[in-house]
């Protein structure tokens, strides 16, 4: 993983106010996806603060989902960037939304441990793409994600927004 370089969110959308992974928001996640050198993954890592608790010792679900849903949707857009043979941050901008979040809790996950999440996108690359993602605790498989990203007109989702 080449985490040294610009994250794609950075590369792709530094104006971005999303809570988990715009880089403009001011007290947001900013979770950070990295395409891994095996040219198949992509990689965020992220150690939740205390405050995510939801059982002594152990990590919310929700801020589970959280992770997964952001870097899951910006892998499928790193996916969609490549296949059309072009970097992040080139124009026109991509952009898709969460049709479908499928999240599998499979251990408890702990809190005060770095988090690393793997995903991937599974068949193909179109309008609506599939990407699966796991999330290790060190060598722990605590959860797993099979979701659905549809790309979209973002003019659209601004006009759902004022509707
Ligand atoms: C702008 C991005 C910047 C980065 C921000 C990162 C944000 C992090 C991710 C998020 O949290 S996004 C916010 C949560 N998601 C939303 O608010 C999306 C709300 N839903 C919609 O806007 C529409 O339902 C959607 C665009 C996803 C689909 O509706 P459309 O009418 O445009 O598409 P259509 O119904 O034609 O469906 C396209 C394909 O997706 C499939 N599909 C749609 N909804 C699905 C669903 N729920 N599950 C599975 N498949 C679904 C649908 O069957 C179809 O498949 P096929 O082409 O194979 O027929």
């Amino acid at each position: 993983m080449t985490s040294d370089s610009p994250a794609i969110q950075d590369l792709a959308h530094a104006e971005g106010i999303c809570y988990g992974c715009g880089p403009a928001h001011p007290t947001g996640l900013h979770i950070k996806s990295h395409w891994h050198e095996d040219g198949v993954h992509v990689v965020a890592r992220f150690t939740p603060s205390d405050e995510f608790v939801g059982w002594p010792g152990l990590l919310y679900g929700g801020l589970l989902a959280m992770l997964v849903d952001c870097h899951s949707n910006w892998t499928a857009m790193a996916y969609h960037y490549r296949a059309q043979g072009r970097a992040p941050g080139t124009l026109p901008a991509i952009h898709c939304v969460t049709a479908h979040l499928g999240l599998d809790y499979v251990k408890p996950t702990p809190l005060g441990r770095a988090l690393t999440l793997t995903a991937r996108v599974e068949g193909e690359v179109a309008r609506k793409t599939r990407v699966l993602c796991e999330v290790h605790a060190g060598d722990v498989l605590t959860a797993r994600g099979d979701s659905i990203f549809v790309q979209v007109d973002v003019d659209k989702l601004g006009s759902a927004a004022q509707a």
